[in-house]
């Protein structure tokens, strides 16, 4: 099923036009890489799918029931399932991994309730904990852990808000070789459940990640398929590959 649908969408800044007609669709579960030189609208499409830039036409159709998100706040967007993890680890390091995962939790609670440890989906918290490896690091403080596991409680943060789309943006930045294939591993368990688009540069990752992958460039998809399909495309070379 497609999950998101972007179509025709544009949107320009001061006369420049970062986005440029673009489609784009991710099924749901799928695994999407998105590639593309510097400034060829990957992060300006993240920020109209999660309503952070509104496009200037277009649409942004969700679900089911093709809704538009363009219009919708932030809020309500990832309310509707849409997660966000920017490159660098926002979690909260005093804390805990058990309590940065709980303060995630999608339930009605307070922060007294993480606090007092009250009101706790402790099956849930493990269910999580377990899917991104950390289950036996629950009690150490989250700056104590490496860069590769922040990424990973940040990533468990996200799924414990149980969104059905998740755009991760360069997960690979700064990881050990071992970090990049735990990663590789946990994305692809989580494309069986999820919708996931993942913005890279690194190309060994990309093709570790095995997945159809969308080039992006000047706001618009200028190839799509396996990685060897589109490496091979002669404008992919001349824009991205072969500088
Ligand atoms: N708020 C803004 N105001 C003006 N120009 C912008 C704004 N946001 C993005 N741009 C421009 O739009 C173009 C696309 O930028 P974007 O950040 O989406 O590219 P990118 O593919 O994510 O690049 P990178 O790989 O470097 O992160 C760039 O030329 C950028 O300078």
């Amino acid at each position: 099923m497609t999950l998101l649908e972007v179509s025709g969408v544009s949107v320009s800044f001061d006369g420049f036009q970062a986005i440029d007609n673009l489609s784009f669709s991710i099924g749901e579960p799928e695994l999407r890489a998105v590639i593309g030189p510097n400034g060829a609208g990957k992060t300006t499409f993240m920020d109209i799918v999660t309503g952070k830039t509104r496009p200037d036409s277009g649409h942004v159709l969700w679900g089911e029931e093709n809704r538009n998100l363009v219009g919708l706040s932030e809020q309500a967007i990832a309310r509707l399932g849409v997660g966000r993890k920017f490159q660098k680890p926002t979690v909260f390091e005093a804390q805990s991994v058990r309590d940065n995962l709980a303060m995630a939790l999608k339930a009605p609670r307070g922060p007294f309730d993480v606090l007092l440890r009250r009101n706790i989906d402790e099956g849930r918290l493990h269910e999580v904990a377990a899917e991104i490896g950390l289950e036996d690091h629950l009690d150490r403080p989250a700056g104590a852990l490496s860069h590769g596991q922040k990424q990973w409680l940040e990533i468990g943060m996200l799924l414990a808000q149980e969104p059905r789309l998740l755009l991760v943006d360069e997960p690979a930045a700064g990881m050990t070789t071992a970090e990049r294939e735990h990663t590789t591993d946990l994305l692809n368990r989580l494309a069986q459940r999820h919708a996931i688009v993942v913005v890279e540069h690194d190309m060994a990752f990309v093709r570790r990640l095995g997945c159809k992958v969308t080039v992006l460039h000047e706001g618009r998809v200028l190839a799509e398929g396996s990685l060897d399909h589109v490496t091979q495309n002669k404008d992919v070379i001349d824009v991205y590959l072969g500088r």
